[in-house]
């Protein structure tokens, strides 16, 4: 039997590396990325109807599409069932963290539920980030985002800030001085803590310099977290401006966001567990 409402939570995609490695005749970047989740992230309530709706919710709502320029529409239609969807908006829109993305894939996670069947279509087809964050969990992107890999990789204490200032992820791209860089270097044998953050200060986001020189926040972001107490990496995630900060897992970052929180109340902030 089949529900009549499914619910499915859209995680915060973090990009802990990003490497471009080239560009294909159609304009589109190759990349080599490890990808985690977070666990603070928008929520998507999907259920049939008789034809299309989406109301937005939350506390980021504003702004927010909600026709189908809203990749959460694009996701329904694609699936080829008419529902009434509820997003219930908690992260910032064009903030490097698959905001839309997400809440693609969960839409088409949570149809798939509803219908009893598998999405028939291409993720892709909605977006780069989209076949990635149907897996939700961490994992190596590559190619133009449709090769995803599964990773075996321990959660990860991490502090996320955004400016809330919107960066536009073409104009990123766009900015780039060099496109064909060299991929990520192989992951480490270990998949300890410490030798993950090791492996990981040797590695890069390439869209970070031309992305901190559209929106100097960025800088002014990763200078914040640089100095936290007992920060092993800070960096910004995929075309920014969202940028996030690595703890030991016995770090008190819950009392470290609220302090920076209450020092930049114009920014978006949040202590989370990758995973
Ligand atoms: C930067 C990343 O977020 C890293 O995970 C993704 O590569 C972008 O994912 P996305 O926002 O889902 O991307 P899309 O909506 O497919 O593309 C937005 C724009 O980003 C650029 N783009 C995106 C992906 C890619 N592999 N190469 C690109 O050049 C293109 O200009 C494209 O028009
Ligand atoms: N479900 C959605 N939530 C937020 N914005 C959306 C959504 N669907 C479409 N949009 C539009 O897409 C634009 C990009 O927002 P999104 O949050 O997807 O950011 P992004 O930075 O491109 O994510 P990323 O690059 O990490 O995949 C927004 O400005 C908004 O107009």
């Amino acid at each position: 039997m089949t529900s009549a409402a499914s619910e499915v939570f859209a995680p915060a995609k973090i990009n802990l590396t990003l490497h471009v490695t080239g560009r294909r005749a159609d304009g589109y970047h190759l990349l080599d990325s490890l990808v985690m989740f977070a666990d603070v992230g928008d929520r998507v309530t999907v259920a049939r109807a008789d034809h299309m709706s989406l109301t937005v919710t939350g506390p980021m709502a504003a702004g927010v599409p909600t026709d189908a320029r809203n990749l959460c529409w694009r996701a329904a239609e694609a699936f080829g069932q008419p529902v009434a969807i509820t997003l219930d908006k908690h992260l910032p829109a064009a903030a490097g963290i698959g905001g839309g993305s997400s809440d693609a894939a969960a839409v088409l996670r949570a149809m798939e539920q509803l219908f009893g069947r598998p999405f028939g279509g291409d993720p892709l087809s909605l977006g780069a980030d989209v076949p990635v964050c149907m897996v939700a969990h961490a994992a190596r992107m590559q190619s133009i985002g449709e090769i995803v890999t599964p990773l075996d990789l321990p959660p990860l204490r991490a502090v996320l800030v955004n400016p809330r200032v919107e960066v536009a992820t073409p104009a990123v791209f766009k900015a780039l001085a060099r496109r064909d860089n060299a991929p990520m270097m192989p992951l480490p044998d270990s998949r300890q803590a410490d030798a993950v953050f090791g492996w990981l200060a040797d590695q890069r986001n390439d869209l970070q310099p031309p992305a901190e020189g559209l929106c100097p926040e960025i800088s002014q972001v990763l200078g914040a977290l640089s100095s936290l107490d007992g920060v092993r990496l800070a960096r910004m995630s995929g075309s920014g401006a969202t940028c996030f900060a690595l703890f030991d897992s016995d770090t008190p970052t819950e009392a470290m966001a609220r302090d920076l929180q209450a020092a930049f109340p114009q920014w978006w902030v949040a202590a989370t567990i990758l995973t």
